[in-house]
């Protein structure tokens, strides 16, 4: 048998409608963590994993981006298409499609069956949530089905141990007779074009009468569903519940971390007070404790609030809630001119804007997916969220309104408020002044049932999320803080200097030098410091603030950081330091995507251009009004 099998073994792709479970299947059968969640379009582009079926065949498994059918309009599902039919360069085609369909739910399901049958390669279908499909009621003869379809039936339960066993087995089954196993056997002929809208009628006519005759749906259908949709839907109380929702999440961020931040915060202190107890006074020191000690702590204090935004993210998702919030949100969404689809990556970009901005793959009018991308950025992602808190509880007094409201957790919900009302306006600004002529496009999204989220899954992204946020903090932060430590220790100060070290500084030369530019919007050179660096990543501000202000204080710097800032900046300079993370073009990596998913330097050069205005506006004027109502002292 090994002498026949084709290097690196068989090669079996995924695919099937969008949340039927493929990426689900792909990590059962792989042992792989890749993401899976109960909204259509998670996953948008290939992964490869391995494993081996019971009789010992090596095989290659591809996940792919969900579609309806390989006629493929969007990027994401251009992926899935040449994946298929074997057009990606250096990859020969599968050597067989499983494809993969959620049992409560077939008549998609079965027309891209038959789609793919047109395909020639070897197929077979696996019906998927079984577990839930048996609950409600639904009726499968099998047999029938296979025999209508020409193809080997199984069902899975992906989510399940032991839900995908009888799968494996048959795999093995359908490899053994596959043509790659028959050495130099001819292959099998590959009829498929793109079909008409005619010819896809006829195919879901035909899915339709093998649905009728094999399958009994439940007399009773699932209720659950269409009852809480009644009121999460409703026009009026489902906007207000949504609202409440993010309301909530948003507070939660702010007050829910505190003891747990104090707890950091206490760790990297006594961190700190260990390192000056062991380490001879002198630039050694000073590096330990200002650069590293103090400036990745100032940063990592900052877990518990991300973790708290990715619970609810997380839960939100796995819930499927998600898609009825983009339902919700189209009319509005709509009218600023974003297409209904840009709900989940503009969502997603509460998290990071790197996965919000691959999201926009699943649209597939170009402009469409260009707006989009453009304002993913501008929504607050989690970066953010130290440079805010830190400010808001520096400068925002910590007082409760109408009773259980914090003033602070306002201000919070406010900021997100202000980047999601410039996303809008952005977009409309662009569709009203750049893109006129276009059309908009209907808003198709199948709306999943609800699930209960599965507490695995939530944990599992919420390592994931820490994993990825420590990572960045020892590698990107830490780069900077060393660099920023360098630069602000040196040259030492002259003989007999009376002002703090750093003040003689290379960082203080060049926070001078940058200080015509950022006088007018409020920031003085220990801002432009910070500024500057915090183009790596968000969250460096944080960290140079921290070192610059340690190493500023020499010796008596046992104050928080918080307070250094509010002793040293008026409220106007803190409104504005606040006006323009809301808008900087930040982070490089966001930047090299845009490049990436634009497929060029230009818009990513307009993205940089139109932040950067946005935001020296932006900080200019809340500046300058800050300081006419009196906060400028
Ligand atoms: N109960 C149950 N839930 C499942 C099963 N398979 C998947 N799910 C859930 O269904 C949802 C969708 O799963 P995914 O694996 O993300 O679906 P997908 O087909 O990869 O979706 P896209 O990447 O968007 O095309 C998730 O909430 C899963 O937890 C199953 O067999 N039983
Ligand atoms: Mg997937």
């Amino acid at each position: 048998m090994s002498a026949v099998e084709p290097a690196g073994g068989f090669r079996l792709a995924l695919v099937g409608n969008p949340n039927c479970g493929k990426t689900a299947l792909f990590n059962a059968l792989t042992g792989s963590r890749q993401k899976v969640a109960n909204y259509p379009g998670v996953t948008v582009e290939r992964k490869t994993g391995t494993f081996q079926t019971p009789a010992g065949r090596a095989v290659r498994l591809l996940d792919l981006p969900g579609t309806y059918s390989l006629r493929a309009r969007s990027p994401d599902e251009v992926v899935t298409r040449d994946a298929v039919l074997g057009r990606i360069a250096g990859e020969p085609p599968p050597d067989l499609l499983l494809c993969v369909a959620d049992a409560t739910n077939l008549r998609i399901a079965l027309r891209l069956v038959l789609e793919l049958k047109r395909v020639g390669r070897p197929l077979m279908l696996a019906l998927n949530m079984i577990d839930i499909a048996r609950r409600r009621g639904f009726a499968f003869d099998l047999d029938r089905l296979s025999a209508e379809l020409g193809i080997p039936v199984v069902t899975s339960t992906a989510v399940r141990r032991g839900g995908v066993e009888a799968l494996l087995a048959r795999v093995d089954g359908v490899l053994a007779a596959s043509p790659a196993a028959e050495a130099g056997g001819p292959a099998p002929a590959n009829t498929w074009a793109p079909p008409s809208s005619a010819e896809l009628r006829a195919t879901q006519r035909e899915a339709d009468r093998i649905l009728a005759a094999a399958v009994e749906a439940p007399g009773r259908p699932d209720t659950l569903t269409g009852r809480l949709d009644a009121v999460l839907l409703h026009p009026v109380a489902g906007l207000v519940i949504l609202l409440a929702v993010l309301f909530v999440m948003f507070q939660a961020v702010f007050s829910g971390a505190r003891p747990v931040m104090d707890l950091i915060t206490a760790g990297f202190e006594a961190l700190g007070a260990l390192a000056e107890a062991h380490i001879p006074d002198g630039l050694l020191q000073s590096f330990v404790k200002d650069g590293v000690i103090a400036g990745i702590g100032s940063v990592v204090a900052f877990l518990p609030q991300i973790l708290i935004l990715f619970f609810f993210i997380l839960v939100l998702e796995d819930l499927g809630y998600l898609a009825r919030a983009a339902f919700l949100m189209d009319r509005i969404m709509g009218s600023a001119g974003l297409h209904g689809r840009a709900f989940i990556p503009l969502l997603s970009s509460f998290a990071c804007a790197i996965p919000g901005i691959m999201a926009a793959r699943v649209i597939d009018s170009r402009r469409d997916r260009l707006t989009t991308i453009l304002v993913a950025p501008l929504m607050t992602c989690s970066a953010r969220i130290p440079v805010y808190v830190l400010i808001v509880s520096a400068f925002v007094p910590d007082r409760p309104v109408l009773g259980l409201l914090s003033l602070q957790g306002l201000v919070m919900f406010g900021l997100y408020a202000a980047g999601i009302a410039s996303a809008l306006t952005v977009s409309f600004v662009a569709k009203r002044v750049f893109w006129r002529d276009h059309p908009a496009e209907p808003f198709m999204l199948e709306l999943p049932d609800y699930k209960l989220p599965r507490p695995q899954n939530v944990l599992l992204g919420l390592v994931t999320r820490a994993r990825m946020f420590l990572e960045r903090a020892g590698t990107t932060i830490f780069a900077m803080m060393v660099l920023i430590w360098f630069l602000a220790s040196f040259p030492r100060p002259p003989e007999g200097a009376t002002e703090p070290d750093i003040n003689y500084s290379l960082a203080a030369i060049i926070g001078r030098a940058l200080e015509p530019i950022t006088a007018p919007i409020g920031f003085d050179w220990h801002i432009n410091i910070a500024l500057v660096p915090g183009l790596a990543a968000r969250e460096v501000a944080v960290a140079a603030l921290a070192t610059v202000y340690a190493i500023e204080g020499g010796k008596e710097a046992t104050e928080q950081i918080g307070q250094a800032l509010a002793q040293s900046w008026s409220l106007a300079t803190a409104l504005a330091l606040l006006a323009w993370y809301v808008f900087a073009p930040q982070c490089a990596s966001t930047l090299a995507v845009i490049r990436r998913e634009t497929g060029g330097w230009r818009w990513m050069a307009v993205s940089f251009a139109y932040m950067m205005a946005l935001a020296y506006a932006a900080a200019f004027v809340t500046y300058n009004v800050a300081r006419m109502l009196g906060a400028g002292s």
